[in-house]
C-alpha cells in the first residue's frame, strides 16, 4: 500500500538557515507519529512540505503518493497551523458549517463540536471565544472533512490541562477511527500521551526514529536521587555510570545515568554516604536532550 507521507531526503534552506537537512520521513496509513524537536528544530517546515506550502530545495515530498501541492492530493488532509485565524463576527456553527462545505462528506455539525466539548458554543461569535475555545475549535476544523491524514502544529499550546485531555481524547477517538496523525509538540507528556512512534528532530535532521519505547530506551537514561552529608564532597558526575549530576534547592542530588545499576554499585564501592536513594525513569525530555547532546559530541569528534 502506499505511504501517506514519504519524505526522501528533503533539504529546505532560509537563507543562510538550513532548516530541513537531508531528512527523510515515510509514514504509513494508520500512524500515530509525533514530532519532537527544540525550537527551530525544523518541525513546522517538515509539516509545511508534507501539506504542500513549501517545496523542497532538493530530494522529494509525496503525499498519499502524489504531489503534496496538488488539490486531489490535499482534499483527504486537515491541518491546523501553530495560529490559527477565525472570523471573528461567524459563529462557531457557522464557521463549521463554512468548512464542511469545501468537502464531499464533512461531519455533521453537532459531531464535530460533540467531538471537542464545543456544543454549547454553538451560536457564539469565534470573536468572543477563549484562546483555549479558539484553538479547540481550529483543531475541530482541521476534522471537519473527515480527512484521512492530520497535520496538528503543537495542538495545544495555551490549553488548560481540561482542555488538553478533551482535544487528546478527540484525537485518539478520531485516530482509532482509521485516520493517520501526524502532529509537533512542545509538551512531552502530550506525545508520550498520544504518539506510539517517536521522531526526534535537532538542527533540521532526524535524530531518531522509533517507537515511544524505543526512544526512551535507546538512552536508557534514568534519574537518580540521594542525599549526601553536609561538606562531604564527591563528584557524582564523574562516577562510573553517570552522565550528569545536579543539587538542587532542597540539597538533594539528582544524578542523571546512562547505567544506573553500575552507578550504584560505584557509589558502595567507593563508601559513599548516600541516604534517600531514588530512581526514577527519564522523561522524555531528558531522553531527547541526550540524542541532541550525543548528536552534537559525534559531530565534535569528527572535526
Ligand atoms: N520563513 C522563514 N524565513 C526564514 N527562516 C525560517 C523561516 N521558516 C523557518 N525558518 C528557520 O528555519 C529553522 C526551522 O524552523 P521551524 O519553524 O521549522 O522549526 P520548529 O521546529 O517548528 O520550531 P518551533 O518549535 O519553534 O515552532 C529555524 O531556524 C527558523 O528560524
Amino acid at each position: 500500500m502506499t505511504a501517506v507521507v514519504e519524505v526522501a531526503g528533503a533539504t529546505r534552506t532560509f537563507g543562510a538557515v538550513t532548516a530541513l537537512d537531508d531528512v527523510s520521513l515515510t509514514v504509513g496509513h494508520g500512524e500515530l507519529v509525533g514530532l519532537l524537536g527544540p525550537n527551530g528544530a525544523g518541525k513546522t517546515t517538515l509539516l509545511s512540505l508534507v501539506s504542500g506550502l513549501r517545496r523542497p530545495d532538493s530530494g522529494t515530498v509525496r503525499l498519499f503518493g502524489g504531489d503534496p501541492r496538488s488539490a486531489s492530493s490535499r482534499i483527504a488532509l486537515g491541518t491546523t497551523p501553530q495560529e490559527t485565524g477565525l472570523p471573528p463576527t461567524l459563529t462557531v456553527g457557522e464557521v463549521v458549517d463554512l468548512v464542511g462545505k469545501h468537502y464531499p462528506a464533512p461531519m455533521p455539525r453537532g459531531e464535530a463540536l460533540a467531538r471537542f466539548g464545543l456544543e454549547d458554543l454553538v451560536r457564539r461569535q469565534t470573536g468572543g471565544l477563549s484562546g483555549g475555545q479558539k484553538r479547540r475549535l481550529a483543531v475541530a476544523l482541521a476534522l471537519v472533512g473527515r480527512p484521512r491524514l492530520v497535520l496538528l502544529d503543537e495542538p495545544t499550546t495555551g490549553l488548560d490541562v481540561e482542555a488538553r485531555h478533551i482535544l487528546w481524547q478527540a484525537l485518539r477517538d478520531y485516530h482509532a477511527d482509521g485516520a493517520t496523525v501526524l502532529l509537533t509538540s512542545h509538551y512531552l507528556e502530550e506525545i508520550e500521551a498520544l504518539a506510539q512512534r517517536v521522531v526526534v528532530i535537532g538542527g533540521g535532521r532526524v535524530l531518531a526514529d522509533d517507537s515511544l519505547a524505543s526512544v526512551l530506551g535507546l538512552v536508557a537514561l534514568r534519574r537518580v536521587i540521594l542525599s549526601l552529608p553536609p561538606g562531604h564532597d564527591v563528584d557524582l558526575a564523574r562516577l562510573p555510570g553517570a552522565t550528569s549530576a545536579q543539587q538542587g534547592l532542597d540539597g538533594r542530588w539528582t544524578v542523571l545515568a546512562s547505567d544506573a545499576d553500575r552507578l550504584v554499585r560505584a557509589l558502595v564501592a567507593q563508601d559513599v554516604p548516600f541516604s534517600g536513594l531514588e530512581m526514577r525513569g527519564a522523561s522524555l525530555e531528558e531522553a531527547f536532550l541526550t540524542l541532541t547532546h550525543e548528536e552534537t559530541h559525534d559531530e565534535e569528534a569528527v572535526r
